[in-house]
């Protein structure tokens, strides 16, 4: 078998959660345009059992969920400490998603538990590190507008949270990218659910996954502040054979259909917090790489203004993918322990051969 580098185009498995065939994304056969105005407990039931809930079942699984998001009284006192280290926040999540599996039930936790202790512990890591206090869980409030609450202290407005949710439903799962697979990898091997995910954050963690949307608002806040030309900014990164990031993906080579959705966010958000400046850059840059290099915007391209609107710092942008990326990676390590296989891939030697140890 011929070598396929980065597995480009390699079907590894097959899956009944998400597909990107024809660069269309569905979740369980249901477009993203259209599931993408669910409400999140939705589509976690969805993506997690193959169909939609009705009221009755919606009702009772958000409420699981909800109640599940406050976290244990020793999982607070060590992140309290953790937290507060100088390293970046993804840092930080890595050991927390490490910590919830020794202070919670490791052979024993179920998905949702394991998605509300996430969310929670995500909005307790920018809260210590903003030096703010904790914010309890409001059994009242559905799980976004919780997720909205314990990070910036505030009910959310209903509006707000319409648009968080459809970001957040967006970014729950996408077949086999990175760190799903490498969630499936650990969970191949019967590892905890815990450790799977550990291992997912920091596949995301990196700027050519997750780490992305970071890196875009780091480049639109360098333009912006020192009033750079937006194009000669970036054939002067091309030049230096950077990656803009933001751009580009493996799958989608005529657009990320996220992307299309999450730029309507962004535009309105931007009028709405006057950041229109930042979206006039982003249009400039996304034009002048379309004509040229026929590179789309992904995903993280336009989350990470929408982020800055709402008011969260870049450090954090991709905690909060994390935490909306939980759900698929729960949804894959779950289809993963059900039919399971050990994921070992094979490698063709190139090194040198037939040398001999002399003692
Ligand atoms: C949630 C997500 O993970 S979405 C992706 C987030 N990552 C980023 O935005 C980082 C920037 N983008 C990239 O690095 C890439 O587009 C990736 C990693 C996303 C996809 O990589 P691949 O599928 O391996 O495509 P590859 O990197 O080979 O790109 C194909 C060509 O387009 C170029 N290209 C792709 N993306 C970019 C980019 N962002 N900037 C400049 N050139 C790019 C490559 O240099 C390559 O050119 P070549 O054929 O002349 O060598
Ligand atoms: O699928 C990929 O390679 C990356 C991506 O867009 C995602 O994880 O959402």
């Amino acid at each position: 078998m011929d070598c396929q580098k980065g597995l480009d185009g390699v079907v590894v498995d097959q899956t009944k959660i998400s597909s990107t065939a024809n660069a269309h994304l569905t979740y369980v056969g249901y477009p993203i345009e259209e599931i993408a105005s669910a409400t999140f407990e939705e589509v976690v039931f969805l993506l997690w059992y193959k169909q939609l809930p009705d009221q009755q079942k919606l009702k009772k699984f958000r409420q699981q969920l909800v109640n599940k998001m406050i976290l244990p009284a020793e999982t607070i006192r060590l992140l309290l400490y953790i937290a507060k280290e100088p390293q970046h926040p993804m840092s930080i999540l890595r050991t927390t998603t490490s910590l919830l599996g020794t202070t919670n039930d490791v052979e024993h936790d179920e998905p949702p538990k394991i998605l509300s202790k996430m969310l929670t512990a995500i909005a307790a890591i920018i809260r210590i590190r903003d030096n703010e206090p904790l914010i309890d869980v409001d059994p009242q409030l559905s799980v976004v507008e919780n997720f909205l609450y314990m990070i910036t202290g505030k009910r959310p407005s209903s509006e707000l949270t319409r648009m968080f949710s459809t970001v957040m439903i967006l970014h729950a799962d996408h077949e086999f990218n990175a760190s799903t697979f490498t969630a499936r990898v650990v969970a191949s091997t019967l590892s905890d659910y815990y450790s799977c995910l550990t291992a997912a954050v920091c596949a995301l963690k990196g700027p050519l996954h997750g780490g992305a949307n970071e890196r875009v608002f780091e480049m639109l806040q360098k333009i912006k502040n020192q009033q750079l030309d937006p194009v000669e900014y970036i054939k002067d990164q091309l030049a230096q054979k950077r990656k803009i990031m933001g751009f580009g993906h493996r799958i989608y080579k005529s657009g990320d259909p996220r992307a299309f959705i999450l730029k309507k966010i962004a535009q309105k958000l931007a009028v709405e917090t006057n950041n229109q400046a930042y979206y006039q850059i982003q249009q400039q840059l996304a034009d002048y790489m379309l004509k040229k290099y026929k590179l789309h915007p992904n995903v993280d391209y336009y989350t990470a203004l929408i982020y800055h609107c709402i008011g969260l710092k870049k450090e954090t942008y991709t905690m909060i993918f994390a935490a909306c990326r939980t759900v698929g990676w729960l949804a894959h390590i779950m289809e993963q322990r059900q039919e399971n296989i050990l994921i070992r891939p094979s490698s063709e030697y190139v090194g040198p051969q037939n040398r001999h140890y002399k003692i």
